[in-house]
């Protein structure tokens, strides 16, 4: 049977074409401060008892979207996991997208591109542009060519009200050799991509809002931005911290890693609560009980 098509999620007066930063914190406010990702990976498909084919991963990802919609602040849809699939894999994400977009739920599709100027603007049109079959409310973006580089992205998000996640400080363990390099000033490199996102959100922080480019700071970080000098509060950023269950971070590891930013985190975990499927019921209140966890073990 084709899943039910998700409610629509209603977040009072706050119109669709409101800046992303703003329609962000409206549902953080609303559902808690937690993103779920649906990351189709084989061995979920399998424990949901479902075939690593395109029929497969359709019911997965309509299944996932059914239990989510109108239930988190946002959800993830990790991209590799669609292409794998080649196009009939593309189009249930553009069905994912465009099903998210219908029941007024945030989509942050994971993409983390990063490209030379030429190309990051054709990244950006497929992602960011309005009409664009791929585009959702905010991307992954990856700096590391150059937070500079990043500019067509940032340039058409801000045009088009979308919103971006800059990659930071990262969950998986590789992340520090580049991340925590410092240049001959002695700032260290992710340092320079928080001071390069505050300086887009200055007109959000000004007004006392919440900006609409992003980083993305891995629960898995402990004290990590505090000794590399981020001042996480003063960027204005959405702090997208992934790394929650299958990567060994707790809800009660964000305090530490947010401190004083705290009421910009938008936490994010995936297979921790995917793998209470295929019950939509049961992945609902799964998502449920991790965003209550996150929203108590960041107040206060
Ligand atoms: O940008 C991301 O979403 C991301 C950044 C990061 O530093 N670490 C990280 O794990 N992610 C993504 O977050 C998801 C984590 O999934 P789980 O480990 O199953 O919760 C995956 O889709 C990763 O690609």
């Amino acid at each position: 049977m084709p899943p039910e098509p998700p409610e629509r999620d209603d977040l009072g007066d706050l119109p669709a074409a409101a800046l992303f930063g703003d329609r962000l914190r409206a549902a953080m406010d609303a559902h808690g401060p937690l993103a779920v990702g649906v990351d189709p990976h084989p061995a979920l498909l399998a424990a949901w008892g479902l075939p690593d084919d395109p029929s497969g991963l359709e019911r997965f990802a309509l299944a996932a979207v059914e239990a989510l919609a109108g239930a988190v602040a946002a959800v993830k849809p990790q991209s590799a996991f669609f292409e794998r699939h080649g196009s009939r894999g593309v189009a249930v994400l553009e069905r994912v997208l465009a099903t998210l977009a219908d029941a007024g739920t945030l989509s942050v599709l994971d993409v983390k591109r990063g490209d030379v100027g030429s190309t990051m603007t054709a990244y950006a049109q497929a992602h960011l542009a309005d009409g664009a079959p791929l585009a959702a409310d905010a991307v992954t973006l990856s700096p590391y060519l150059g937070l500079g580089a990043l500019r067509p992205a940032l340039d058409l998000a801000a045009q088009t009200r979308r919103g971006a996640f800059v990659l930071a400080l990262t969950s998986n363990p590789e992340g520090p050799q580049v991340q925590h390099a410092r240049g001959g000033d002695g700032r260290a490199v992710a340092a320079e991509v928080a001071r390069g996102v505050a300086v887009e959100n200055a007109d959000a922080v000004a007004d006392g809002r919440l900006g609409s480019v992003g980083l993305v700071v891995g629960a898995t970080t402990g004290g990590a931005a505090e000794e590399l000098g981020l001042d996480l509060a003063a960027t204005g950023a959405p702090l997208l911290a992934p790394g929650l269950g299958a990567q060994g971070a707790a809800p009660q590891d964000l305090a530490r890693v947010f401190g004083p930013a705290r009421r910009q985190v938008l936490a994010t975990s995936t297979r921790a609560v995917l793998q209470a499927g295929p019950d939509v019921a049961a992945v609902r209140a799964a998502a449920r009980d991790l965003a209550e966890r996150c929203a108590f073990a960041l107040s206060g």
